[in-house]
């Protein structure tokens, strides 16, 4: 797994290491003081303190790179599981004491061996791939497009009119592609090969990922001819879509948009890990990071249910034996709620018979992940089961033509945003957006063209506005957009830039070429004390627009005037 954008990542790992080291030597101590009270007269409880030291150390050592430590350790843990904790110790004889005594003492011996071998600099080969690759950069520039044209003029028309879209286009050599395929991991960076440019061959050769290179920056080829036989050798040499002459912009835009989509979901995710081992817990939370994925740490199970409340996970990461607590009744208990019901919820344990596995799934939890577990593996497991999440938050809170907020969650995403602005008394602005006469394109090219307009117009707000404004589908073609921190006059010059170039954008249907507008109205959220206000005033701005002509913005102020304001 590279670091991505972290080059202090080893480095933290390593000292995470290194403090295991320390707490395994400590460890080893305790247990050989264990194993020796067990032939002392003093045992009470030895057994069962030696068994959970050891049944932590099974499930920790792997992951700091020690997985012979691990795998003595649990061998250790299952000759004493029978008889750990047992009511009454002294039901063992002293014969069956002196017995796990030497398998004890012997077993420490060959850690105390393995664990004389590690060093506090050994050697992590996953710290190899450290800081390879930041973004993608070309030429000094970032880029989520690469264009690939022999012909300079069509690839300049190309990135003109992708530009139009939000996108930050770049032209460059096949060459530059092909670098940009070994270091384009994560970036969200797409390629564009206009034909005759050939997509290049799959390559065998993999590095970090399992993947082979190319699949990693996703190829789209552009322009030529439409045939079975181009079609097939596009695939086969792993293109992602084939757009071909006359290329179908609003098509080629919304793919990128979705892969971009599917891209981020699969990489994101917000995961509550309760783990009480607190290395262990750091551990995992920096390699998932890396990953991309939010990680909130519950050490203290009683602050569970309102960790939950407030970092909304998309996952649970569940240590079952917690100190004093168990796994299996807090994912339990998680249910009581049915707001998370579907929440998917992992253990993470050790234990490896699969009848305690099977009866702890039955109480309210969905998979298992055996510690130690690499950190490949839990941030591959994590992944898929966040995307799965997502699409399936997505399909309950999207609308399905645009990808965007449906009604009633744009909704209350403004009533949030009046709250917020109420609170914290920073200024924000809500937008109401409409085509214009959009029942002429209906009626002229048909209800399918006019839904590709309204893509066209989701996938230009998606890419114009900033991550943190929220926008939805209020209406059939009517869009709502909450913008927060962003004063009016802010608001104003970036929708008058959105309408100009929403009015640029060349829709095609048969032979004809047209163009559509939109008009907008907007208000100042901090400036209204309810959504209703706010949504009415930029309702009134948005019709006063309509009246003075469309295509255009109007800015509702509140002050002595209390009148729209018209922008062109
Ligand atoms: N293609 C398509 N059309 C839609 C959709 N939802 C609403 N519409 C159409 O949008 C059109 C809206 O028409 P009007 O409300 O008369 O508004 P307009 O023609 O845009 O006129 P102005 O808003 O005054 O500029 C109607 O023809 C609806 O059928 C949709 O999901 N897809």
């Amino acid at each position: 797994m590279p670091y991505t954008n972290a080059p202090d990542m080893p480095a933290k790992l390593a000292r995470l290491r290194e403090r295991f080291l320390v707490r395994l030597s400590e460890d080893l101590e305790c247990l050989q003081k264990e194993a020796d009270r067990l032939v002392s007269d003093d045992d009470g409880g030895a057994l069962c303190s030696a068994y959970h030291r050891l049944h932590r150390l099974a499930g920790s050592a792997g992951t700091f790179g020690m997985p012979d430590v691990g795998r003595t350790a649990r061998a250790l843990e299952k000759v004493l599981k029978p008889v750990a904790c047992i009511e009454d110790e002294s039901r063992l004889d002293s014969g069956h004491k002196a017995r796990l005594f030497e398998e004890l003492s012997s077993g420490l011996q060959v850690l105390r061996s393995l664990a004389g071998h590690q060093t506090s600099s050994a050697h992590d080969p996953s710290l190899d791939k450290a800081n390879v690759f930041d973004r993608t950069r070309l030429e000094g520039k970032q880029a989520r497009l690469l264009i690939v044209d022999e012909d300079t003029d069509r690839a300049s028309l190309l990135c003109r009119e992708l530009s139009s879209y939000g996108f930050d286009s770049l032209e460059v050599s096949v060459d530059a592609m092909m670098t940009a395929i070994d270091c384009a991991e994560n970036s969200g960076v797409v390629a564009l090969l206009a034909s005759p440019v050939k997509v290049p061959k799959v390559r065998t050769v993999r590095n970090s990922s399992s993947d082979p290179a190319i699949l990693r920056l996703p190829i789209f080829a552009v322009g030529g001819h439409d045939s079975f036989d181009n079609r097939y050798e596009l695939a086969e040499n792993g293109a992602r879509g084939f757009f071909p002459d006359p290329i179908q912009l609003p098509e080629l835009v919304e793919r990128i948009e979705k892969l971009s989509a599917d891209q981020a979901r699969g990489t994101r995710g917000r995961v509550i890990l309760v783990e009480d081992d607190p290395d262990l817990a750091e551990h995992y939370r920096l390699v998932l990071h890396l990953a991309g994925i939010d990680v909130r740490i519950v050490n203290d199970p009683t602050r569970l249910l309102s960790d939950m409340a407030a970092f909304r996970p998309d996952l649970v990461l569940m240590d079952v034996q917690l100190d004093g607590y168990s796994g299996v009744h807090l994912a339990r208990m998680i249910r009581f709620d049915a707001q998370w019901l579907s929440l998917p919820i992992i253990y993470l344990s050790s234990e490896d018979d699969p009848d305690i596995q099977l009866d702890a799934l039955s109480k309210g939890a969905d998979d298992f992940l055996m510690k130690p577990v690499s950190d490949d593996y839990l941030v591959r497991s994590v992944q898929i089961r966040c995307l799965r999440a997502r699409l399936l938050s997505d399909l309950m809170n999207q609308d399905s033509l645009t990808g965007l907020l449906k009604h009633s969650l744009i909704k209350q995403t403004l009533e949030q945003e009046v709250a917020r602005c109420r609170r914290d008394g920073h200024t924000s602005a809500v937008v109401m957006l409409d085509l214009d006469h959009f029942k002429t394109v209906n009626d002229t090219w048909g209800h399918m063209v006019g839904d590709t307009v309204i893509k066209s117009l989701a996938n230009l707000l998606r890419n114009r506005l900033r991550e943190t404004d929220l926008i939805g589908r209020y209406g059939g073609e009517e869009f709502l957009v909450v913008m927060p921190g962003c004063d009016l006059d802010d608001a104003e010059r970036v929708m008058q830039d959105i309408a100009a170039s929403f009015s640029a954008l060349a829709f095609t249907a048969g032979q004809d070429r047209f163009h559509v507008t939109l008009s907008a109205g907007i208000a100042a959220i901090h400036a209204l004390s309810t959504a209703d206000e706010s949504l009415n005033a930029a309702d009134t701005a948005l019709y006063r627009r309509k009246y003075n002509g469309r295509n255009g913005v109007t800015v509702f102020r509140s002050g002595p005037q209390n009148a729209p304001q018209e922008a062109h």
